[in-house]
């Protein structure tokens, strides 16, 4: 189930023209990058509440990872506003970047040090680290801290790519498409670890290009396209999918039928009443969080 508790009345995107807001852990204002004369990021607004699990989603090419990397002080900008835990990136110093925990796609898996020593050597940069059994323990490595970061699987060097992000207790986490070549199960358990981390209070920051993570883990989703942001919401509400009517199905004399209905309950009671058993292949579903990105990526595209 996913937590809304850090989640406000409002789930929307800042309107244009309004200010910082300073209690965000992310806030950004009008940010522009170029690459020479390409525009990859142009104009965008978002907020990022404190202890919540945000996903950004988009396209290839769409400005995400220029996005995120600005936030972590990794890349400039060339325009707009930003604060990352109450401070510029573009300035901010080693006190700031101690707060961030940062999961990279590249993976520390080749190191020729334990999983444990790993771990002791990476929180030896930060005041106050975790202790790397509790690490180890909180993504599931225990049984492997003795084990070089060659020796372990995809999933688990994925694993210990996430531990090497929280050993320094970080108050914001940015995890770039995580789960990637995840088998179901990892996945699953992936997500249970990310679950616990934001229990503990952890803001966090996910790009995926898989709509069914960003369902499960995600308080809001926004959808980035062409360097701006099309639309923050929950996922069950955006691009209007929690107003939008349910499509039952069923077979009759052989066709299969299908209705859209704004009321399935009472339309599922009256097609019961025309069967004597069992209305054949019945089927309620809404769009999936899948056909309102297609729809919505597909409409900026056009
Ligand atoms: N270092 C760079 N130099 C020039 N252009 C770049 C550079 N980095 C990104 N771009 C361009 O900026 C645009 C946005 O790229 P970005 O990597 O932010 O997209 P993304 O949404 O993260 O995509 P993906 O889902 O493929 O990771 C793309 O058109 C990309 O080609």
């Amino acid at each position: 189930m996913t937590s809304t508790s850090a989640v406000p009345a409002s789930t929307a995107a800042p309107r244009p023209g309004e200010p910082l807001d300073p209690d965000a852990a992310i806030s950004v204002r009008g940010l522009v990058k170029r690459y020479g004369t390409a525009t990859a990021v142009d104009g965008l607004d978002l907020d990022i509440r404190r202890g919540e699990i945000f996903a950004l989603l988009g396209p290839n090419g769409a400005g995400k990872t220029t996005t995120v990397e600005i936030c972590e002080g990794f890349r400039d900008r060339d325009g707009g506003e930003v604060r990352v835990l109450g401070t510029d990136p573009a300035t901010g110093g080693r006190r700031w970047k101690a707060q961030l925990g940062i999961v990279l796609q590249s993976g520390a898996g080749d190191s020729q040090l334990t999983c444990r020593e790993l771990l002791r050597a990476h929180g030896s940069y930060y005041s106050d680290p975790r202790d790397p059994d509790e690490v180890l323990e909180l993504v599931g490595l225990t049984e492997k801290a003795r084990s070089r970061g060659r020796t372990l699987s995809g999933g688990q060097r994925r694993r210990l790519d996430v531990a090497l992000g929280i050993v320094g207790r970080p108050a914001l986490l940015f995890l770039d498409e995580p789960t990637t070549g995840f088998d179901p199960e990892a996945r699953r358990q992936f997500w249970s670890l990310i679950r616990s981390l934001r229990d503990l209070g952890t803001t966090m920051l996910l790009t995926t290009h898989y709509l069914d993570e960003a369902e499960a883990l995600a308080d809001r989703v926004g959808v980035i396209a062409r360097g701006r942001l099309a639309e923050v919401a929950r996922p069950a509400e955006l691009g209007g999918r929690g107003r939008a009517p349910a499509v039952v199905r069923w077979t009759e004399d052989g066709v299969r039928r299908s209705e859209a209905t704004a009321t399935p309950t009472a339309f599922v009671r009256d097609l019961a009443a025309r069967f004597p058993g069992e209305v054949p292949d019945l089927a309620v579903a809404r769009p999936t969080l899948e056909d309102v990105y297609l729809q919505m990526i597909g409409e900026d595209r056009a």
